[in-house]
């Protein structure tokens, strides 16, 4: 099989190793020719809990390049979507299917609206990745799932095998028959630490040794439960803690959210995809949504101000 993983950063590069070294011809497709010159040349430094090791991968800034490809994984952020599924025609055949693994709502139907909705597939991950340097990455893969599913039916054959083919490839893949569902369950778990990590600066090890970041975390969570259960989402966990356990589980003290890694490069961040959909969706079903909303105050604030710097100083 042929994939093509949109967007090499943190998340792409932990999934496209794996599937390079699962044995799929995997290409890593992004826009900075230094850093696709970088990949080429040297290789992906990836580090995870087998150690350190210089993964030989596809890379490329030109879809043209690449072709057709059975599967094409989108891992750009939100707001990068459009842009990213429009450049990327040229891997697009009659048989493809695309699938975005990115966190938040509402990927799925920018994703159709270019490709067709019959190409488009759902998919969530709790893998994580982590960008050390240039061509080198962390990788939280061993351990963590994903899963895919079609957007609106039960799992069809299509389904199936990809979800074996990317578990036999060493991504360990479930296929569902509600994806809605699952992209709510992931959200609760970006709902819960993402934003606050991203605003305080913590890792993981020291957010969850915070009794106050916790209970506010888990008040976030409530908020979105209560949405999630007023719209006839089928979560399948309603109590904040068990998704506070999901969030931490296999990942390492010193992990660091995406909105926490974005926020700290000075770029900006999904709040838009991730708690302002919990406050979107809170407002349409007249559930209040205070904490989400703060947090969305305070990570748009942040951005603001460093639009700001960037505008006067040359740096965020
Ligand atoms: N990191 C993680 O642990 C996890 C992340 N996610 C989700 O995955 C998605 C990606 O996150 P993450 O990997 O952290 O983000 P990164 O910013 O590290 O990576 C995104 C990459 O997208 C590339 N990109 C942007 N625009 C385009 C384009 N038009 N064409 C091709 N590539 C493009 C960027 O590279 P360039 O500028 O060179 O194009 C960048 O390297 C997000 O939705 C995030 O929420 C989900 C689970 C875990
Ligand atoms: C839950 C977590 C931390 C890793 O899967 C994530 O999705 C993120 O950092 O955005």
């Amino acid at each position: 099989m042929r994939v093509a993983i949109v967007g090499a950063g943190a998340l792409g590069c932990a999934i496209g190793a794996t599937l390079t070294e699962g044995g799929l011809e995997t290409w890593l497709v992004r826009r900075s020719t230094e850093q696709v010159a970088q990949l080429q040349q040297h290789g992906l430094r990836v580090d995870d809990a087998a150690g350190s090791r210089i993964v030989d991968v596809h890379a490329t800034t030109q879809p043209a390049d690449v072709g057709p490809v059975d599967l094409v994984i989108v891992v750009v952020k939100s707001f990068h979507t459009e842009a990213a599924v429009r450049s990327s025609e040229p891997l697009i055949g009659p048989e493809t299917v695309v699938v975005s693994m990115q966190n938040g709502l509402g990927q799925e139907d920018v994703i159709a609206g270019i490709v067709g909705r019959e190409r488009v597939l759902a998919g969530r991950t709790y893998v994580g990745g982590v960008l050390v340097g240039p061509g080198h990455i962390r990788s939280g893969v061993a351990g963590r799932l994903s899963h895919l599913g079609e957007l609106a039916e039960p799992v069809t054959p299509r389904v199936r095998a990809l979800a074996e083919t990317l578990t036999a490839a060493g991504l360990t893949t479930i296929a569902c028959d509600d994806m809605i569902a699952t992209c709510w369950d992931k959200l609760l778990v970006n709902v819960a630490t993402g934003a606050l990590a991203g605003i305080t600066g913590l890792t993981y090890g020291q957010f969850y040794d915070e009794p106050r970041m916790v209970a506010t975390a888990s008040a976030a969570v409530a908020e979105a439960i209560a949405v999630a259960q007023a719209t006839g989402v089928r979560l399948s966990m309603t109590d904040p803690a068990a998704v506070l356990r999901l969030a931490a589980e296999g990942l390492g003290p010193d992990f660091k959210t995406s909105m926490l890694q974005s926020l700290e490069r000075g770029t900006k961040t999904e709040i838009d995809a991730v708690n302002d959909a919990v406050v979107r969706a809170g407002r349409a079903a007249n559930i209040p949504t205070p904490v989400n909303d703060t947090l969305v105050a305070c990570v748009t604030g942040i951005e603001r101000a460093m639009a700001d710097r960037l505008d006067r100083e040359g740096t965020p």
